[in-house]
C-alpha cells in the first residue's frame, strides 16, 4: 500500500505553472528558476540585485521557460513582499506556487547580542513570508495552490553560531505548521511544505562555513528539484539530504543531549574564532 499509494512526480505538473520564487538571483532559489524553466512554468523571480536577476531571466527563457520576469527590491520593506504578488496577479492574474526562499545576511560566529540584527533578520527571513502569504493565500485558494517555505535543520535543532537565523527559522516552522491544521480545518486546498535543508553546497554557504565544516555540502541543483518535487506532491516536509537531516531529527526527541554533542563534535569549533 505504501509503495502503490505514492504519487510519482512528472516535470510536466509544472508546466504552464506560474511560479514565484524569491531569492532567485543565486543559489538555491536560482537553481529552482532554472528547473522550473525547463519544466515550461511561468516564473517571477526576486532578490535586490537587479544585474544578476536580469541574467536568470534570460536563461530561464533559454531553458524553455513559458515567461519569465523578475522583481528587485529587499524584503525587509513589506511593501515589496505584497507589490511581488500584485504583479503575479497582473502578469498571469493568479498563481499556482509560492516559493519562499530568500534570507538575509547571516554570520557563522558566537552570537554578539546585536539585537537590532535579529528584528532585521526576522523581518527578512520571517515577516516578509507571511506578508507574501497572506497577499498571495486568495489567488492560491483559487488555484488549488501550494506554498513552500524553504528552512534548515538549524530551524529544527540548537546548532550553535547562526542564533539569529536559526530563530528565524523557527518562527516559520511555528506559523505555517499552525497556519496549515487551519486550511485543513477550513477545507482549504492550499498546501504548504516545509523544507528543512542540511548543508548545501551554495557560493555564500562556502564562504561562510567552509572552514568549520568536515564534507563539503550537498550539490544545490538536486537539492531545488527536492524542493519544487516535494510542492507538486504536496508534501507536509522535505528532509535533504535525507539520512543527514531526517536521523538527527529522530534522536532530538529521545537523547537531546546526545544530539548537541553530536552537532558540536560534527563542527570544527575551534575554527570559529570571536569576532
Ligand atoms: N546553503 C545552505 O547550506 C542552506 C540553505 N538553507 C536555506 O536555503 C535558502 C537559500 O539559501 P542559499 O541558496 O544558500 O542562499 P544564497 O545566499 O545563495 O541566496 C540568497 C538569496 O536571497 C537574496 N537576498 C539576500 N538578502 C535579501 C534581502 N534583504 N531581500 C531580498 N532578497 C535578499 C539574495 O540576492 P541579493 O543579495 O541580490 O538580494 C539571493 O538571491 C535559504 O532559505 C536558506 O535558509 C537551508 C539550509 C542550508
Ligand atoms: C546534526 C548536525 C550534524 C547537523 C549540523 C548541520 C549544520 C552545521 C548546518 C545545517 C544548516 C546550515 C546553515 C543554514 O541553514 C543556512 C546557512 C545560511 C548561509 O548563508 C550560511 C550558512 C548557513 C548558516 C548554514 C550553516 C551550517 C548549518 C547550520
Amino acid at each position: 500500500f505504501y509503495f502503490y499509494s505514492k504519487e510519482d512526480f512528472k516535470p510536466e505538473m509544472l508546466k504552464g505553472k506560474r511560479v514565484i520564487v524569491t531569492g532567485a538571483s543565486t543559489g538555491i532559489g536560482e537553481q529552482m528558476a532554472y528547473h522550473l524553466a525547463r519544466m515550461g512554468a511561468h516564473v517571477l523571480i526576486t532578490a535586490r540585485t537587479e544585474a544578476k536577476l536580469q541574467k536568470v531571466v534570460s536563461q530561464c527563457l533559454g531553458l524553455g521557460a513559458a515567461s519569465a520576469h523578475y522583481m528587485n527590491g529587499s524584503m525587509e520593506d513589506m511593501a515589496l513582499a505584497e507589490d511581488v504578488v500584485k504583479e503575479a496577479k497582473r502578469l498571469w492574474g493568479g498563481l499556482d506556487m509560492l516559493i519562499l526562499n530568500h534570507i538575509g545576511y547571516t554570520y557563522f560566529n558566537y552570537f554578539d547580542g546585536d539585537i537590532e540584527h535579529i528584528r532585521k533578520l526576522l523581518e527578512i527571513n520571517f515577516l516578509s513570508y507571511v506578508a507574501m502569504t497572506v497577499s498571495a493565500l486568495p489567488m492560491l485558494k483559487e488555484s488549488g495552490g501550494s506554498i513552500l517555505v524553504v528552512s534548515s535543520t538549524a530551524g529544527k535543532i540548537g546548532i550553535p553560531f547562526v542564533a539569529p537565523y536559526s530563530a528565524t527559522k523557527f518562527a516559520l516552522d511555528g506559523f505555517f505548521s499552525s497556519l496549515r491544521q487551519e486550511l485543513i480545518i477550513e477545507n482549504i486546498s492550499v498546501s504548504i511544505t516545509l523544507c528543512i535543508l542540511g548543508h548545501i553546497a551554495t557560493e555564500t554557504a562556502e564562504k561562510t562555513i567552509s572552514h568549520v565544516m568536515q564534507k563539503p555540502g550537498a550539490p544545490k541543483e538536486e537539492c531545488a528539484l527536492e524542493i519544487i518535487k516535494s510542492g507538486a506532491l504536496r508534501k507536509r516536509e522535505l528532509y535533504y539530504p535525507y539520512t543527514t537531516v531526517r536521523i538527527p531529527l529522530l534522536i532530538r526527541d529521545w537523547a537531546p543531549d546526545f544530539l548537541d554533542s553530536l552537532t558540536r563534535n560534527r563542527l570544527n569549533v575551534e575554527n570559529v574564532k570571536r569576532s
